[in-house]
């Protein structure tokens, strides 16, 4: 049976990549999606702007909303100090296999706990089951119409303390403008916008950070 672009991709970083070597994979993942085949993996230039917030955060917990190929978790979790874990939410079950193999390649699989189900379902299981008490760090990457509602369900399963940092990617493209317009005119969020491109493109994106004030 034909293979999918993401076992392509897996396929390719255990191939190429160096078993255990967190940049290893993330490099082998964008040299492949920017040669070969693109891909929404968050890349490697708004991949910067999400180490930069890692490195400022220095979450004890992070979630991620949108797994995907698991590029983004390999890189949120080779950042994490000891003792520090990195939940990651995937709904696609194909997509949660592949990134499962890719965070074990990588070796960040004692830093990493894949959820596989919808974000809606998964969030306010975080605190019984997942032994969740608020969430440091949140990275919003997963379908666009999700980023308002999971956002009010993060606070709504009181997940977010004064202080949690969200960063949300695609702010421009393919564009998130009711969850862009919902946390600027939220009191409760201090926003920042970090312009960049498309994952392996010359299209205009950006990221939005927002820090919640409590
Ligand atoms: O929505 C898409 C998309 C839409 C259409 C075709 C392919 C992808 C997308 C594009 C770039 C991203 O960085 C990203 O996170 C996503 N996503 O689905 O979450
Ligand atoms: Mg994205």
């Amino acid at each position: 049976m034909n293979q999918s672009k993401e076992q392509r991709i897996l396929n390719f970083v255990l191939q190429n990549a160096v078993r255990g070597d967190p940049c290893s994979v993330m490099e082998t993942i964008d040299k492949y999606c920017s040669e070969k085949e693109w891909a929404m993996n968050v890349g490697d230039e708004k991949g910067v702007i999400l180490d930069k917030t890692v490195e400022e955060v220095n979450p004890k917990v992070a979630l991620e909303l949108g797994t995907y190929c698991g590029y983004s978790a390999v890189r949120i979790a080779r950042l994490l100090k000891a003792g520090a874990r990195l939940l990651t939410v995937e709904f696609n079950p194909e997509f949660a296999a592949i990134a499962k193999q890719m965070i074990e390649f990588a070796g960040v699989q004692d830093k990493v706990k894949l959820l596989e189900g919808p974000s809606e379902v998964i969030i306010p299981q975080l605190k019984k089951k997942y032994e969740v008490d608020t969430l440091d760090f949140v990275f919003v990457d997963h379908w666009k119409d999700r980023y308002t509602p999971d956002t009010i369900l993060l606070q709504e399963c009181s997940l977010l303390r004064k202080g949690s940092v969200l960063l949300a990617d695609n702010i421009i493209f393919p564009g998130a403008p009711e969850f862009v317009k919902y946390i600027r005119n939220n009191p409760r969020f201090q926003c920042s916008t970090y312009p960049s491109h498309l994952e392996y493109m010359k299209v205009q994106d950006a990221m939005e950070k927002a820090v919640f004030l409590g």
